[in-house]
């Protein structure tokens, strides 16, 4: 392997006969006033006879390289050529020397560019792409820790170095971002992220709006010393149930950004409305019956008036018109007036508590998990979780906060409350870039800026990085890029970035599971294979199989129903359906049947002869 062409401070190009190279893989090149600088392969070809070099696909090479590999004796019409392009690791203040030899390093030589910490000590996600030939000679305890899966070859060795992300050093370099399009990988990289915090009892919270992230399945075929178990790592709590906004920790503007992520738009007076008409610690009770009472007063307010200086009104009548005399003093100009605004914020409100939003429950459960150190999963539909996001990020983030403000002034806590992530699919929604109001927006950006010195850190995955808002997509130190085929979200990942244009140019073509992971915390992008994960989501499955599984288990259910009453009239198929209908356990319509039963005769299973009484199924 030999340096050949041009060269630069950056890159080179190196060449061999025999050697193909490897996308991503580590070269040392000999060149001893530069101390041997590595390299990292960032693009390959091969060229042989019939594409020779020299032909019309030279433009592919520039012509210093053709000098180059001509001016260290390769014959470029003839020949069968490997050629790469390199990216020094470290920039170096002359060009690296053309006619270098250039050498696969031994693990030793590049140890401490790899592994930044043990699999121990860190989070292990994959296997760094192109370190197969240098894997060779690592140590035991960095092989079998990140198996590899694929579809054709089932779960595979791991076949290079593992990719260990060195968590701790979120305190300098926070929060984590997974981008990737549909398919990607994406899902399953988060699962394998999730894995890795719950093995280091790292306290997470994760919104689960695909109802996918459970982890009590386990991954298929997994050898027995890579199984683990996570039941006693996660709990699962269903939002609007487990877990509630509890009405009196809500100040009036987070009133109205709740209705605000709930129903959309609100009015300006609805919001007016919302805010005069809140006193702090009310409970839904209360505000709710002061708002209604309001809206009544409104739309009586004649009567009332004239009431109120009744001096011959019963006791009872005199309390409540008291009462609604004094709101129409105290609010009827605040809120403009007009009943119809107060009811439609209320019929907002109502709608809210009767989905069971505004449960006592609190964060109670989430506090508890947090305190065993476990992952908490809250499953619930985009709306409902972006409704609960704001409340509950909120309120662990002002835990933890004062946790820690207690400490560092010296005054006595009573509770300790743990560092935790965030972690959320389908980040755009919670945070979305521009003007696009969101409840939860405000306190994750504040998270994304702050939340390092309070040891809260944020894991946002996204398909549509774009459409994230620009604040959090730049705090994000660490980004995980799976593929990704929309242009304008390539722009971003490339501005957000230290990707090289090369591997923005491959970020389109990449296969599920394989990810440039671009980190503040190594100073560089590495190119990992995802390892397989330990567990799997319920929806594994392929889709067309489990239709495939799904008829089968029930024409075997049908099956067993209708051979205790062969041979079926087929003329007269509604006296059976009661009776097979029964064994199946549920009601089986005439066509269902009929279909069912040609099913059976096309599978040779049945035989459909003719008999002078007419047609007739039997056994085959
Ligand atoms: N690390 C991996 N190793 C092997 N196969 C993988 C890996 N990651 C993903 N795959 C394969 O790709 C498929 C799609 O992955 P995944 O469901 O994670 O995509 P996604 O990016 O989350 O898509 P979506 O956003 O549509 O859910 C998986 O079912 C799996 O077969």
């Amino acid at each position: 392997m030999q340096i050949v062409g041009q060269t630069t401070q950056l890159e080179a190009w190196v060449a061999s006969r025999t050697r193909k190279f490897h996308i991503n893989e580590i070269l040392i090149i000999e060149d001893p006033d530069h101390r041997n600088p590595k390299a990292e392969v960032i693009e390959t070809r091969t060229f042989n006879r019939y594409i020779p070099l020299a032909s019309e696909q030279s433009n592919l090479v520039d012509t210093s390289v053709l000098e180059g590999l001509r001016s260290v004796g390769f014959d470029i019409e003839d020949e069968e050529i490997h050629l790469a392009k390199l990216r020094l690791i470290e920039e170096l203040p002359t060009p690296i020397r053309v006619g270098a030899q250039a050498r696969v390093p031994s693990f030793a030589e590049v140890e401490d560019l790899l592994i930044k910490r043990k699999p121990h000590e860190g989070l292990t996600l994959g296997v760094i792409q192109g370190s197969r030939e240098i894997a060779k000679d690592m140590p035991e305890s960095l092989q079998h820790v990140a198996l590899l899966f694929d579809k054709e070859n089932g779960v595979g060795e791991q076949g290079g170095v593992p990719f260990v992300f060195d968590y701790k050093s979120m305190d300098q370099y926070p929060h984590i971002g997974i981008f990737g399009g549909s398919g990607s990988g994406k899902s399953f990289g988060l699962r394998v992220l999730l894995e890795e915090l719950m093995l280091k009892q790292v306290p997470a919270v994760v919104f689960d709006p695909h109802f996918e992230l459970t982890f009590d399945q386990e991954f298929p075929d997994l050898p027995e010393d890579f199984r683990q178990t996570f039941k006693k790592r996660f709990v699962t709590l269903d939002a609007g149930e487990d877990i509630g906004v509890e009405f009196s920790e809500l100040i009036a503007d987070d009133i109205v950004s709740l209705l605000r992520a709930s129903s959309g738009s609100i009015t300006d007076a609805m919001e007016t409305a919302i805010k005069v008409l809140h006193k702090k610690a009310d409970s839904f009770l209360t505000y709710s019956t002061r708002m209604a009472n309001l809206a009544e007063a409104l739309d009586n307010e004649k009567e009332i008036r004239e009431q109120s200086r009744d001096e011959y009104l019963n006791p009872a009548d005199r309390e409540r018109v008291t009462l609604l005399h004094d709101l129409l003093v105290k609010y009827k100009d605040k809120v403009g007036g007009f009943s119809g605004t107060l009811r439609s914020v209320l019929r907002r409100l109502t709608r809210l508590e009767m989905e069971g939003v505004f449960t006592s429950a609190g964060t109670k459960k989430v506090e508890e998990a947090f305190a065993k150190r476990q992952l908490v999963v809250i499953r619930g539909s985009m709306y409902f979780l972006n409704v609960f996001a704001f409340y509950v990020v909120r309120k662990l983030y002002r835990k933890r906060r004062d946790y820690r403000d207690s400490i560092q002034k010296g005054r006595p806590v009573e509770e300790k409350f743990p560092p935790f992530v965030i972690i959320t699919d389908e980040a755009h929604n919670f945070a979305p870039k521009g003007d696009i109001p969101a409840p939860a927006k405000g306190v994750l950006k504040e998270i994304a800026q702050e939340g390092r010195k309070y040891g809260v850190f944020l894991v946002f995955a996204t398909q549509r990085p774009a459409l994230l808002d620009d604040t959090i997509t730049a705090q994000l130190s660490t980004k995980m890029v799976f593929r990704t085929v929309r242009s304008v979200d390539i722009a971003v990942i490339k501005e957000e970035t230290d990707i090289t244009a090369e591997e923005a140019a491959r970020l389109p073509y990449l296969s599920s599971g394989t990810a440039f992971i671009s980190s503040a915390i190594t100073g560089r992008t590495t190119a990992v294979r995802i390892r397989v994960s330990k567990t799997t989501s319920p929806h594994f499955k392929n889709p067309f199989e489990e239709l495939e599984e799904g008829f089968a288990e029930q024409d075997a259910k049908v099956w067993e129903a209708v051979l205790p009453s062969l041979p079926i009239d087929a003329s007269n198929l509604n006296a059976y359906l009661t009776e097979i209908g029964r064994k199946v356990g549920r009601l089986l319509s005439f066509d269902e049947l009929e279909k069912t039963l040609e099913d059976f005769v096309d599978q040779g299973k049945l035989m459909k002869v003719s008999t002078p009484f007419g047609a007739r199924y039997s056994k085959a």
